[in-house]
C-alpha cells in the first residue's frame, strides 16, 4: 500500500501529426521524441516502433493508432501518429484521436497534396481549432520553392478558417534531426516551442458532472471490482457516489489510480481505474457509463451527420438505403440502430449525409458526440450527433 502517488506537474494535451502520405509524419514523430529524450524529458521512440504500433482497441473500434508520450518544459503531451489515410478518416471523425491541436506535416519537396487538404478539412469539421505547420524535408528542398510551399499552406489554412497569416510555419527536417544534425535538431525545438505557445490549453470541462465511459472491467482479489477508462468530463475522488448507467446501480468510489499510481482526484482527460464498492464483477460491462448520479438522461433517437466510408477506405462497395441496420459504436458502447435517410433515401460510399437513427436501446447522447458505424466487423461510416430526440 506504499505506492507513490501520481503528481500532476504539467497540463496534459493530446496532439498529433497529420498530412499527406510519405510527407514524413512518422519520421517527425520519432525525431520529436529523440530531441526531447536528449533534453531529458521523455523516452526516444524509434521510427519502427511508431509505425508498427499494435492494433489498439479505442472506444470499441479497433483502430490502428500509435500513442507516444513526451514532455516539454511546460506541458505533457500524448501524441498520435496514424499510419494510413483511412485511419485518419476513422480516428478523426469518431473523435478517437481527441486532438487538442495538430501538427500539419507538408513536404518542402511536394507542397500541398490531396490528403494535406483533406486532413485540414477534417480537422476543421471535428473541431481541431489550432494547427501548427511543419514544412518537413527542408534539408532537401530548394529555398525559393520552400517559400512557395509556405505561401500555399498559409492560403490553404486561411481558406478553411485557420488564419493562415498567423499560423506558425516551421521548416524542419525530421530525418536530419534523427541523425543528430545540430541545425535540424534545433528546428525540432523551434517546432515544439511553436506548439507550446500556439496551441492553447484545452477546456477540460472539469466543472461538469463526472462522466467516465467504461472501457474495461476487472477484479482485484480482496478489493473488488475495478472499471477503467478515460474521464470524459468532471472530476472524481475517493468517497464520491456514482451511478453506473447501463447496469442500473449506484456505488461509491473507494479507489482512484492512474498508470498504477493512486491519485487524490482524477479529472477530465485522465486515464484511470476506479474501484467501486459492492459491485459484482458481472454487473458492469464495457459500454456502461460511470457518472455523477442523475446527471445523464439516455435517449434512443438522434439526427446526425454521417460520412459513409468509400470502398478504398475499407468501407462498403454498395450504397446504404433507409432501413439499413448496422451497429453504432458510441463512446465505448455498441448498439444496433435503424437508419432513416429521409428524402435522400440513398447514400453512396464516399457521401456525407444527414440521417435519423433509432437505436435498439437508450444511451446518453448529446450534440457533438462522435460515433462509428460498423457492419460485419468493419467500419463503414463515421458521424457526429447533431440533434437528440
Ligand atoms: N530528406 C528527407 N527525407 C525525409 C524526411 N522525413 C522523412 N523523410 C523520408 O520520407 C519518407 C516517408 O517518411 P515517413 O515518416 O514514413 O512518412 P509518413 O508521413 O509517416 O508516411 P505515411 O505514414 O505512409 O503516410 C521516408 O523515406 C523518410 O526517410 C526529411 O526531413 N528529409
Ligand atoms: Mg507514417
Amino acid at each position: 500500500m506504499s505506492k507513490t502517488a501520481y503528481v500532476r506537474t504539467k497540463p496534459h494535451l493530446n496532439i498529433g501529426t497529420m498530412g499527406h502520405v510519405d510527407h514524413g509524419k512518422t519520421t517527425l514523430t520519432a525525431a520529436i521524441t529523440k530531441v526531447l529524450a536528449e533534453r531529458g524529458s521523455g523516452t526516444y521512440v524509434p521510427f519502427d516502433r511508431i509505425d508498427r504500433a499494435p492494433e489498439e482497441a479505442a472506444r470499441g473500434i479497433t483502430i490502428n493508432i500509435a500513442h507516444v508520450e513526451y514532455e516539454t518544459d511546460t506541458r505533457h503531451y500524448a501524441h498520435v501518429d496514424m499510419p494510413g489515410h483511412a485511419d485518419y478518416i476513422k480516428n478523426m471523425v469518431t473523435g478517437a484521436a481527441q486532438l487538442d491541436g495538430a501538427i500539419l506535416v507538408v513536404s518542402a519537396l511536394d507542397g500541398i497534396m490531396p490528403q494535406t487538404a483533406e486532413h485540414v478539412l477534417l480537422a476543421r469539421q471535428v473541431g481541431v481549432d489550432h494547427i501548427v505547420v511543419a514544412v518537413n524535408k527542408a534539408d532537401a528542398g530548394d529555398e525559393e520553392l520552400t517559400d512557395l510551399v509556405e505561401l500555399e499552406v498559409r492560403e490553404l489554412l486561411s481558406a478553411h478558417g485557420y488564419g493562415g497569416d498567423t499560423v506558425p510555419v516551421v521548416r524542419v527536417s525530421g530525418l536530419r534531426a534523427l541523425e543528430g544534425d545540430p541545425r535540424w535538431t534545433e528546428s525540432i525545438g523551434a517546432l515544439l516551442d511553436a506548439v507550446d505557445t500556439y496551441v492553447p490549453l484545452p477546456e477540460r470541462y472539469i466543472d461538469a458532472p463526472f462522466l467516465l465511459p467504461v472501457e474495461n472491467v476487472l477484479t482485484i482479489t480482496g478489493r473488488g471490482t475495478v472499471v477503467t477508462g478515460a474521464v470524459e468530463r468532471g472530476t472524481v475522488r475517493v468517497g464520491d457516489r456514482v451511478e453506473v448507467l447501463g447496469a442500473g446501480l449506484e456505488s461509491v468510489v473507494t479507489g482512484v489510480e492512474t498508470f498504477g499510481k493512486p491519485m487524490d482526484e482524477a479529472q477530465a482527460g485522465d486515464n484511470v481505474a476506479l474501484l467501486l464498492r459492492g459491485v459484482a464483477r458481472d454487473a458492469v460491462r464495457r459500454g456502461h457509463l460511470v457518472a455523477a448520479p442523475g446527471s445523464l438522461a439516455p435517449s434512443s433517437r438522434f439526427t446526425a451527420q454521417v460520412y459513409v466510408l468509400s470502398a478504398a477506405e475499407g468501407g462498403r462497395t454498395t450504397p446504404v438505403t433507409t432501413g439499413y441496420r448496422p451497429q453504432f459504436y458510441i463512446r465505448t458502447a455498441d448498439v444496433v440502430g435503424d437508419i432513416d435517410l429521409g428524402e435522400a433515401a440513398v447514400a453512396r460510399p464516399g457521401d456525407t449525409v444527414t440521417v435519423t437513427v433509432e437505436l435498439g436501446r437508450e444511451v446518453p447522447l448529446e450534440p457533438g458526440l462522435g460515433f462509428a458505424i460498423r457492419e460485419g466487423g468493419r467500419t463503414v461510416g463515421a458521424g457526429t450527433v447533431t440533434r437528440v430526440g
